[in-house]
């Protein structure tokens, strides 16, 4: 059992749209040094705001929770493990993650850079008081599925799931 209930699918388009959104809300707060993704999730989103911003400092914190492959074992986090973390306390960095779900990696992240301006693409309400700034809140039973952990496939019928 996950406390997850439901699934909140994004294409690229609408991360895509997101990110520059964030972006946007980003630029009216700079001055910016650099940005610092969180791996793995971060990583995409940075690419997309360094873009946005005319950033070319990225730094990598390297962090891993939810370590399973697929399905329930997925959904499940474990010991925060930080693999590579960087130096001085942040400030003047965008700290970016693509979401906050429990906060237990943004209570990390921040604790490592207590000065960087936390920034992620979506929050869940157990994490948002630990972001500064976010585009889209989901609720706390949704599980977000990314564009890069999706492909193209077979779609049943709602009426035949209906059936069962
Ligand atoms: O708020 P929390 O409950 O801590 O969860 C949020 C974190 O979980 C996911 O990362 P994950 O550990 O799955 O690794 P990944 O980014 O490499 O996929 C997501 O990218 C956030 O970093
Ligand atoms: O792909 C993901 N979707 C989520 O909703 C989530 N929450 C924590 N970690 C997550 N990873
Ligand atoms: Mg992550």
């Amino acid at each position: 059992m996950t406390p997850y209930s439901k699934d909140f699918p994004v294409s690229w388009e609408e991360l895509h749209r997101n990110a520059r959104a964030l972006s946007w809300r980003l630029l009216e707060q700079g001055p910016w040094k650099g940005i610092i993704a969180i791996t793995r999730g971060g990583l995409v989103p940075a690419a997309i705001l360094c873009r946005e911003m005319d950033i070319r400092l990225i730094d990598t914190i390297c962090i891993v929770s939810y370590s399973g492959d697929a399905g329930e074992a997925a959904m499940k986090q474990g010991e925060l493990s930080v693999l590579k973390g960087v130096e001085g306390d942040g400030e003047g960095f965008i700290l970016i993650d693509d979401l906050v779900d429990t906060g237990r990696t943004a209570q990390k992240v921040r604790d490592m850079l207590p000065k960087a301006h936390f920034a992620t693409i979506y929050a869940k309400p157990a994490g948002k008081p630990l972001v500064d700034t976010f585009v889209t809140e989901v609720s706390q039973d949704t599980w977000i599925r990314f564009p890069w952990d999706m492909e193209y496939t077979f779609s049943t019928p709602l009426a035949d799931r209906h059936a069962k």
